[in-house]
């Protein structure tokens, strides 16, 4: 099968978080099983732009609301990254250094949303499975349905999935005329509460919608920032899939970003070198056990608990551990957490941004790994974390719930808690300082348990071409129910008609 992945992020080309990692991974090992899966995102003004070599493969142009746009396809030559990779350059919208936070985000995305549309409806072929991730590109599914100039796509299956459904891409609808002409009937498929949500709209066009866990796709029945009742609603096509790791990059055995590397076998002496190179950097005791936080500062990751967490951790347990946390996101978070480094130096440190190669020696030299996520689509840290042997300590939510289980459970790996308040956290490291001073066997036993534990994509992409081969099957299905949609101009949900054919 040909898939064309749609995206905002990839790694390495650039990558905000675990949305990149998926991006970056997943149509490599669907191409290993045999399928022709391809990438097309923005071209940002990356150093992995200016260090490879591109070809132009395709120039066109479109309307961006009344105005005309020409963009670019280029091609990385080698397909080094073990697909093939398009990046969309439209001037002056997309090539610029950060992937998000400016103020005409919408324009940007909807900008290439309708190049991505515009340049495969211009191939000789069609491919036979659009795949699309988070609210960047959820209006694809819509444009391929719906508007008049990518009408010979529409019989071409569209997968969306959900890496996180927090973020919906709201847009009022005086920006509706951003988007090509389309059937006006259908401007229902658009709407959630009075405003254009491309997530929303992504739900209700895309064939098949998927999360990143199973347990994140029930979650969301009852807990989806305002769209409960849509998942509800489309249950029968929302189907969770859980994120698997890229093996080779992340891989304690060749890891170029350790200082040792390791694996199974020598995970005691592995770790430590990478542990004291850790604390060496940034002033920490390397005979205590590390505890560290990797991602964004932000409520979703309960990252506003952590400092009077730590601060209570730090004196019920008599400064017995020491920790690091890696990420930026909310100043006052940012402001709270390194008042706690000038409090307790020696105990606490930080590194406010984003750094790619400490993350890895993190993983490496830490032992325990907080996750106290309010919400958790899949999460990625806690899967690197196993492979690294480091202990995940995670709240039982979204992802984590199917991916770690409690040591005290029966084969148990990690550390599980319900709240992410700081008793719960406080309390976790009580259990953990217990684990690392007292249980050392188990310890031991759980480093080389969850080392083994097969968090690859073999399984995952497995599934998701199960999936697509399921919609392939379905297309004179989806073909009868658009043209009995397109008959009957009520604005109505098409899921509901294919279900009364
Ligand atoms: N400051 C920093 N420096 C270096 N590296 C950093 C970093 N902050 C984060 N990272 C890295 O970014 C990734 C974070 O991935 P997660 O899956 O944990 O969260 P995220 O919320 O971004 O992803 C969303 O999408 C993914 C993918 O589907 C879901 O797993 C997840 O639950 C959902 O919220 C990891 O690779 C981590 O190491």
């Amino acid at each position: 099968m040909e898939i064309i992945h749609v995206t905002a992020e990839c790694y390495p080309v650039a990558k905000a978080g675990g949305l990149g990692d998926v991006a970056g991974a997943l149509p490599k090992y669907q191409n290993g099983l045999g399928h022709t899966s391809k990438v097309v995102m923005p071209m940002y003004r990356t150093k992995f732009l200016y260090n490879n070599e591109w070809d132009l493969v395709h120039e066109g142009g479109q309307y961006l609301g009344h105005q005309w746009f020409h963009y670019s396809i280029i091609k990385e030559r080698t397909s080094k990254l073990g697909f093939d990779l398009f990046l969309v350059d439209i001037n002056g919208l997309l090539d610029r250094e950060k992937i998000y936070g400016y103020d005409d985000d919408t324009e940007r995305f909807v900008g290439f949303q309708i190049a991505v549309c515009d340049w495969i409806n211009s191939w000789n072929n069609k491919p036979d499975i659009i795949h699309c991730h988070d609210h960047h590109t959820g209006l694809v599914p819509f444009m391929l349905k719906y508007c008049y100039s990518f009408n010979r796509l529409e019989d071409v299956p569209s997968v969306f999935t959900i890496h996180n459904a927090e973020y919906q891409g709201w847009m009022g609808w005086d920006k509706s005329y951003l988007l090509p002409s389309y059937d006006s009937w259908k401007s229902g498929m658009l709407e959630w509460q009075n405003t254009i949500n491309p997530l929303a709209s992504a739900v209700k066009c895309a064939w098949e919608v998927t999360t990143v866990s199973p347990n994140y796709m029930n979650e969301l029945r009852y807990n989806a920032n305002g769209l409960e009742a849509l998942f509800e609603y489309e249950k029968g096509k929302c189907k969770g899939i859980l994120n698997g790791i890229d093996n080779v990059v992340w891989n304690p055995a060749t890891d170029p970003l350790l200082v040792k590397n390791y694996d199974n076998g020598g995970v005691k002496e592995g770790k430590l070198a990478n542990k004291i190179e850790v604390c060496q950097r940034f002033g920490l005791d390397p005979e205590k056990p590390l505890f560290i936080f990797i991602g964004r500062l932000v409520g979703e990751k309960a990252a506003d608990v952590l400092p009077d967490a730590i601060r209570s951790a730090k004196y019920h347990y008599h400064g017995q551990a020491c920790f690091l946390i890696l990420g930026s996101g909310e100043s006052e978070i940012e402001s709270r957490l390194n008042a706690l480094v000038h409090q307790f130096s020696g105990y606490v440190n930080t590194f406010i941004g984003y750094n790619e190669a400490l993350a890895h020696l993190m993983y490496a030299g830490a032992d325990f790994l907080l996750m106290p996520s309010r919400v958790e689509p899949c999460g990625l840290n806690q899967l690197y974390a196993l492979r690294y042997g480091t202990v995940p300590m995670v709240r039982n939510t979204g992802g984590l719930k199917d991916t770690v289980k409690d040591f005290e459970d029966f084969q148990g790996f990690g550390i599980c808690f319900e709240q992410a308040n700081i008793e719960d956290i406080s309390d976790s490291i009580g259990r953990a300082l217990h684990l690392y001073n007292n249980q050392s066997e188990v310890f031991s036993w759980m480093r080389n348990y969850m080392m083994k534990i097969d968090h690859s994509w073999n399984t995952s992409a497995k599934e998701y071409i199960e999936l697509y081969g399921s919609l392939k099957k379905d297309v004179g299905k989806h073909s009868l129910a658009n043209v009995i949609d397109k008959k009957d101009n009520t604005g109505g949900d098409g899921a509901q008609e294919v279900k009364t054919l």
